[in-house]
Parts: C-alpha cells; structure tokens; sequence
C-alpha cells in the first residue's frame, strides 16, 4: 500500500464476526482482510447492514471478533486481555461518532483534553493550540457543548480525537448529523490533519461527497470487501453504488424467478 510511511495503521486478516445463535445468526463479517496505511484516509462504503460498522468496532477494540486477526500499529488487538484493550482505546486510536458523544458538563477545551487526562498524560500545549487554530476553536474552548452548534460541536469531538495522537482516528458518519456546510468544515479538518499532521483516518460514511475527501474507498457488500477506489470523485463512487444496486437487484431476482 502506497504511503508517505510505508506503514500500517491498522489491519484487518480473515476477519468474521457473528452475531446471535441458531435462526438469529447474522454473519456480519466474512472473513474480511483490508489494510490501512499510516497516513491515509480511508471512507469504508456499502449498502446498510453491509457490515461498515462492525468492521471498525472490531478494528476499533470495541468489539471481539470471532475469528482472524486485527492489527493496530504493532499491537495484536485480538490477543489483548479487557485492560489490554482499555488501554489501545485510550492511548492508540480516537473516536468521532455520528452523535459526539461530548461530555455536556464539560466546557470544550476540557472535552478535548479529557483523554489525555483519563491517561493521567500532560497535553503538549503548542500541540494543543495547533490543533484549536486548525479545527477554528479558539474562542469557544470555554463554552459547553449545549452552547455550541452541532458542527462546533463536532469540531470539539476532531480535536479530543486528534489531540491524543493517535495511531488512527475512527470516525463513524462524523457528519451524519450536520448539515451540508457544517459537513463540508468538518471534512476539510479531517483532510488537512491527514495532509499535514499524516494522521491515518478510517471514516464510515454513506455520503459519496464525504467519501470524495478520502484517499481511498474501501466498499463492503454481504460482510465482504468487494472493492475499492482510489482518489475517489463523489460522480465516481456514486456510479460504484449504482452498479451495486443493480448486482443486488438482479442476484435477488434471479432468486426469485
Ligand atoms: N449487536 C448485534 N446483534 C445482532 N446483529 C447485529 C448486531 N450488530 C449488527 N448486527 C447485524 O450485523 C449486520 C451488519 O451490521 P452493521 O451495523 O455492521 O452494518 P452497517 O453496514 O454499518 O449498516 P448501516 O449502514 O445500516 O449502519 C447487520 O445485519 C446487522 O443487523
């Protein structure tokens, strides 16, 4: 995989994920394998249910998979024990949710700072400024969420995530919630940390515009990897999901008939 590092941020090899027992049993993941290079930004695409955010909570540590292997940086997530897994969420990977998931008694700059506290780390403050210019922040580090509007808000959940720097940031429909313009920001944020500060992003989205921000779009269909597009445009992976449909439609017609 071409990157500025050659590195790896994250891996996923033969990855399943299955959920329930008997006629509940949904296979979510079959036996996906992808990579994600340091310093990319990777869009994970594909129709509901395809299984985009089981992948990244499995890749995230945040769900046990039940079979193959996951990767982040050098560490072997499958093999971490509950505190082994505390400890990668809280020292080498960042999270944006589609809901923010902000502490509302917290003003923003103590949001921002609450992981590297939780981790009992100093902030690096030139880093810590850096990063409020970037994401345009400076003058409401002392606002609660409730005072903010939801792309400031969104804005507060980039810079908690980024501030920590972490090996890679997770973002799940991180402007699922936003409207166009207040997207469009968050966007931008997220492909200047990755232009200029090399942080590795892997964002889900079903947005083909957010998608055209990434370096790379990895499509998943049936728990599967079925494709992937680089430099991607919003017409092309648009096209892409079309084309998908149609598969779909006719392999479940043919079914029929
Ligand atoms: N906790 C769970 N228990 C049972 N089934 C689950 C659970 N989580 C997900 N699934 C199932 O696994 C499959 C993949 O779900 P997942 O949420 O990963 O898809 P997705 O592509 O992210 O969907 P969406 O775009 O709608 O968010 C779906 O069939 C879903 O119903």
């Amino acid at each position: 995989m071409t990157t500025a590092t050659g590195k790896t941020a994250a891996r996923a090899t033969d990855v399943w994920k299955v959920y329930g027992t008997g006629e509940a049993q949904v296979i979510a993941l079959h036996g996906v394998t992808a990579e994600f290079a340091a310093g990319q930004f990777t869009a994970i695409m594909g129709p509901s249910g395809s299984g985009k955010s089981t992948l990244m909570h499995c890749l995230a540590g945040l769900d046990f998979t039940n079979r193959g292997e996951i990767h982040v940086g050098d560490t072997n997530v499958t093999g971490l024990s509950d505190r082994g897994l505390t400890k990668l969420r809280r020292d080498k990977v960042g999270f944006i949710f589609q809901q923010f998931n902000l502490l509302p008694t917290l003003t923003a700059e103590e949001n921002i700072l609450l992981p590297l506290s939780i981790g009992k780390r100093k902030p690096d403050r030139a880093w810590f400024d850096q990063v409020i210019d970037t994401v345009g922040l400076r003058d409401r580090l002392h606002h609660k969420p409730t005072e903010l509007s939801g792309g400031q808000q969104q804005r507060v959940a980039c810079a908690r995530a980024l501030v920590q720097r972490p090996e890679v940031i997770f973002a799940d429909e991180p402007t699922g919630n936003l409207d166009s313009r207040a997207g469009s920001e968050v966007l931008k944020f997220l492909r200047r940390s990755v232009d200029e500060f090399q942080q590795t992003i892997v964002m889900v989205t079903h947005d083909p515009v957010a998608a055209s921000y990434a370096d790379r779009v990895l499509f998943l269909a049936d728990g599967q990897v079925v494709d992937e597009m680089f430099d991607p445009t919003a017409d092309r992976v648009l096209d892409e999901l079309k084309r998908f449909d149609e598969v779909v439609g006719s392999a479940k017609n043919e079914g029929i008939q």
